[in-house]
């Protein structure tokens, strides 16, 4: 590809984000129906593409602040948040404007009358600026950003560090090998690996090989997730033999993890309310060697089998949907997608979802709520309002698992585990493990 081509598939994909597109999704969908783009173009394209998702609040300022656009009026084109990428990140002057928007097949448009005026005027500008609002220096949404400095008791760290790059993390899969012996076949495979901090068997992988080609994900020995997702998983203390439902499973990332600990013995059952998203599973459960799985949809038709597993289950997994927050850094685009309207709607969904799951655990079994969001409004609040109203169920600190499942020093203090990715280097994630107390007599 040439470099104009290059710039015009990342104006592509910024224009498909723009109008409602997944930015991982798009990519992909992009590259698979362009088979002809090489992987060295792809990475180049996906590169630039997720760091001007990254800059995008400043980009976006400087944009409006030169072509005098209102704070209100609609965010800038996605080839203006391109050309001012160009200028205040590469410090491209107009010549090399010129050369490449040229209008020649592939490569992007010629410049219009107004980018000419922000390429001029944009001219050895640095990114930051001291008059931009401190939700535009740190990416994040405005509504969020008080929210997120009083959570983190006003750490700027934190909020940067929820628009860094995040790892390429594997989990071992225990079914087949050890994390050493993992390790081993990856090297043996070229790549450059470490063992990460918390999970004793999570793997970080040195920038972004393609796994599709090494035999050790075909072979199962590892899964992509991230460390936070493998601590939840790990936190579930789901052993040999029990009986273990996995209720909001999606693709069985979760599930994966859950049926290792449990050594392929015992009722692993993974439901969702999206059988489409159950059906991703069926691949990596057959990769992985997993054989003690089974899927659930949570439809009408298997609503009486749900009714009927009432108090039956040790384990019950609540992966519960949320905002997404804690991986704010592997998805940037995902925080301009959302607003305060749809964290009250979830914190409603959560609360019904944790209601009805626990409905299944058995008395002495375990609850266990996770989020991958950092918003106290998903995580503690939906505990205490689901305590509020489930007297029956009582907290098991994460500490005292941590200390009898895992025995290494433990990433946080108190009930719940709460990550972040400047605190713990995994994404931000929420567990809360609450017991269904024993039935104490009336007599
Ligand atoms: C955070 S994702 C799960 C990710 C998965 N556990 C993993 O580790 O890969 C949340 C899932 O909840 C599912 N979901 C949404 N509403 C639900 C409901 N009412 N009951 C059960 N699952 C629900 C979504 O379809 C989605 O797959």
């Amino acid at each position: 590809m040439k470099p104009g081509a290059r710039l015009q598939a990342v104006a592509e994909l910024l224009e498909d984000i723009a109008s409602g597109g997944v930015a991982d999704a798009a990519a992909s969908r992009y590259f698979r129906e362009r088979r002809y783009i090489g992987s060295k173009d792809r990475s180049s394209v996906a590169e630039r593409l997720f760091a001007i998702l990254r800059r995008r609040a400043r980009l976006d300022w400087w944009v409006n602040r030169i072509l005098e656009r209102s704070p209100d009026s609609p965010p800038p084109a996605a080839r203006h948040r391109l050309i001012a990428d160009l200028i205040l990140v590469d410090n491209w002057g107009m010549q090399k404007f010129l050369d490449s928007f040229d209008g020649e097949k592939h490569h992007p448009a010629p410049l219009s009358r107004a980018e000419k005026t922000l390429i001029e005027k944009l001219a050895d500008q640095p990114l930051d600026h001291p008059e931009m609002p401190r939700w535009v220096r740190f990416e994040v949404p405005e509504w969020a950003e008080g929210k997120l400095t009083e959570l983190f008791e006003n750490d700027d760290a934190e909020l940067a560090a929820l628009n860094e790059n995040a790892p390429l993390d594997l989990r071992t899969n225990r079914l087949k090998c050890d994390r050493d012996a993992a390790m081993e076949a990856l090297k043996e495979q070229g790549l450059t690996v470490e063992a990460a901090p918390w999970s004793p068997l999570a793997i970080r992988v040195e920038g972004r090989p393609a796994l599709g080609n090494l035999p050790a994900f075909h072979e199962g020995i590892v899964e992509v997730q991230d460390e936070g997702s493998q601590l939840v998983a790990l936190l579930a203390d789901a052993k040999p033999g029990q009986w273990v439902m996995d209720y909001c499973a999606g693709a069985g990332g979760k599930t994966l993890a859950l049926a290792a600990e449990m050594e392929n013995k015992g009722r692993l059952v993974a439901s969702d309310i999206s059988a489409k998203r159950l059906m991703r599973a069926v691949e990596r459960l057959r990769r992985a060697g997993v054989h003690n799985a089974e899927r659930r949809p949570l439809d009408g038709e298997h609503a009486q089998w749900f009714k009927r597993q009432a108090g039956k289950f040790d384990r019950v997994v609540v992966d519960a949907p949320c905002s997404g927050t804690g991986t704010w850094r592997r998805n940037p685009d995902m925080k301009w997608k959302i607003g305060p309207e749809d964290i009250a709607e979830l914190q409603v969904k959560q609360r019904e979802i944790i209601a009805a799951a626990s409905k299944l655990v058995k008395t002495g079994g375990r609850l266990v709520y996770a989020t991958c969001s950092i918003l106290p409004e998903e995580n503690e609040q939906t505990i205490a309002g689901f305590l509020a109203d489930h007297p029956d169920f009582q907290v098991v600190p994460v500490t005292k698992i941590w200390a009898e499942r895992i025995g290494t020093e433990c990433p946080v203090e108190g009930d719940f585990l709460r990550l972040s990715p400047k605190k713990h280097g995994t994404d931000g994630f929420f567990t809360a493990v609450l017991e269904k107390k024993p039935q104490t007599s009336t007599t």
